[in-house]
């Protein structure tokens, strides 16, 4: 019999579950060490947030099979090193977010009447009405960062209470928040202009200090911020600094950059700030779905059954990922690169199947493209399995075509997408060893591998440019690994593909911009 450990507390139905295959082990509150020690017996590891699943933890876990995270954030599991173990990480998307979308109600209202300290106050034996006199909500402006589905169940409710809602989410289209009863806005009128501003994004390279002194600076010495997201989208002694100084008028955190809160000066802010322990997934209703949700899951996977919400590996028949697993790996690429090219809000994203590609079977390949696409806004939780969803819920609209006809290579994938940026496209193919290749950028032929960072131009086709460019670069230290030059026709309009070291430091963009005859500049992360 298969064998689950269970590191975090999990609720019942969820162990009932596991138990109808497996032998379950609940062991909570392990040390690193203690986990490490005893992993190596298990086939499957079912966690909450308390687990960090480390590098050193999924070598370790030499049977593991499946990890079950129950809830949505898997930013304390090493996921890549989960996938190259070729362990199957899966999630619950969706069971706590009605619970999370209620906390940070909550704590916006308990802000705004000082409930918290008032009870303390009360059952101290006081009767003190002056030093709780709060402030409504109704008629205030909410902005909501991040407009995903505990943002979205947010906006719904504060709109009930009468609240005007402001949204950033560079991921969501301008119908999407309408429908909502949302108006997009930029970050940093947000910022300026909330009375209550609330985090619902994922911990990313980008999120982390999203809120510092200087975002901090912008808002107005009214505004409360609620954090139930994640630890280190705020950066908190800028937080600690604003509120003492009176910048912003509190906060409310249910997440830390360190958990459990060591010392902190957030603890002596008194009224002005409510902090609870990662409570936003802590209702019996939740815990009970996700729980249910996380342990079916990893029953089926034990079971040798497909996962419905796996995080890293596709849920997809092993006879079709092992024929398309290659072109996968170019439709997200392609996905990925075409999305930052057409900057975030993409409204339209048309995936062309050509050549051999051009048949029913390549259909995957289309949720390939998309999850690449998506992988910006939601990095590793968007998966084969969410792709669509998301896709949809973000109001993207995607065309599918097929063309059979086109011979350049034997099978070649085509997307094009239209954002912020405006269309732009890209085309690729296998070449040699099933090397990934890019074969079109907007039209213009070339035929360069992706690489980590890459730049690209618009440009005119004459002489001077590329000297130009790359003593520029130079200038700011950029190394340049890789340089093609595509056109169409001698002296016309002009692509060009740059592999750099490093990504492009801030500012230099624009300055690429003025070189003489470059129309346009973009570069890319994959
Ligand atoms: N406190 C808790 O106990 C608790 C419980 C559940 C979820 N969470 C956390 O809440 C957060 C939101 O969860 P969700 O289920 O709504 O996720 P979601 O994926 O549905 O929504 C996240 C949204 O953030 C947007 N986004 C990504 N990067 C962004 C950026 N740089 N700027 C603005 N928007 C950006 C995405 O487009 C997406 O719409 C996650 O961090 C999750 O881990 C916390
Ligand atoms: O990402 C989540 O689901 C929440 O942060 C909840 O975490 P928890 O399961 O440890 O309560």
């Amino acid at each position: 019999m298969s064998k689950v450990l269970v590191s975090d507390p999990i609720d019942q139905a969820g162990i009932d579950i596991l138990s109808q295959v497996a032998t379950v082990d609940i062991k909570t509150g392990l040390k690193p060490a203690e986990l490490i020690e005893i992993i190596g017996d298990y086939d499957a590891l079912m966690i909450r947030s308390g687990t960090r699943v480390t590098e050193e933890i999924i070598e370790a876990g030499t049977q593991l099979k499946i990890i079950g995270r129950a809830g949505v954030g898997v930013d304390n599991v090493d996921v890549p090193a989960a996938t190259r173990k070729g362990i199957v990480v899966v999630n619950s998307p969706e069971g706590n977010t009605i619970a999370a979308a209620e906390h940070a109600l909550a704590m916006m209202l308990a802000l705004s009447r000082h409930i918290p300290d008032a009870n303390v106050s009360v059952k101290s034996g006081e009767w003190d009405r002056k030093t709780f006199v709060g402030a409504e909500v109704y008629k205030k402006t909410l902005g909501i960062v991040g407009l995903g589905k505990i943002g979205s169940h947010v906006a719904s409710v504060a709109k009930a209470m009468g609240m005007k809602l402001l949204a950033y989410d560079p991921f969501i289209s301008n119908e999407r928040a309408e429908q909502i009863g949302c108006q997009l806005v930029e970050l940093d009128l947000l910022f300026q202009q909330a009375d209550y501003i609330t985090l619902h994004i994922p911990k990313t390279p980008e999120t982390t200090h999203l809120i510092n002194a200087a975002t901090l600076a912008k808002m107005k010495p009214t505004t409360r911020i609620i954090n139930c997201a994640r630890g280190g989208i705020i950066d908190e002694a800028a937080l600690a600094a604003a509120i003492k100084e009176g910048k912003i008028a509190g906060a409310a955190l249910d997440v830390f950059e360190s958990e459990p809160l060591g010392e902190s000066e957030l603890r002596s802010l008194g009224k002005d700030i409510i902090l609870t322990p990662h409570l936003g997934a802590s209702t019996t209703e939740a815990q009970v779905n996700v729980a249910i949700d996380v342990a079916e899951q990893i029953r089926d996977v034990l079971l040798g059954l497909p996962a419905r919400s796996a995080v890293n590996i596709p849920g997809l028949g092993p006879d079709v990922l092992e024929e398309l697993k290659p072109y996968m790996q170019l439709a997200e690429t392609l996905g990925n690169l075409v999305g930052q090219l057409a900057g975030g809000r993409v409204e339209t994203l048309t995936v062309r199947l050509q050549g051999e590609l051009a048949t029913n079977k390549s259909q995957p390949l289309v949720v390939a493209s998309l999850k690449g696409l998506l992988y910006q806004a939601l990095r590793e939780r968007v998966n084969y399995v969410n792709a669509n969803i998301e896709a949809k819920e973000r109001g993207i609209r995607v065309i599918e075509t097929r063309d059979a006809s086109v011979r350049d290579y034997a099978g070649s994938l085509r997307l094009e997408a239209t954002g912020t940026l405006g269309t732009h496209s890209v085309t690729g193919a296998l070449l040699g060893e099933k090397e990934i290749h890019l074969t079109d950028v907007d039209g213009f032929p070339i035929n360069v591998p992706p690489s980590k960072h890459m730049l690209f131009t618009l440009h005119r086709d004459m002489p001077g440019i590329i000297g130009k460019l790359g003593s520029l670069l130079g200038s700011f230290n950029v190394n340049i690994a890789s340089m093609q030059v595509g056109r169409k026709i001698v002296r016309g309009d002009a692509v060009m593909a740059l592999s750099i070291d490093d990504p492009l430091p801030d500012g230099i963009l624009a300055e690429i911009t003025k070189v003489p005859g470059i129309r346009d500049a973009y570069t890319v992360t994959l």
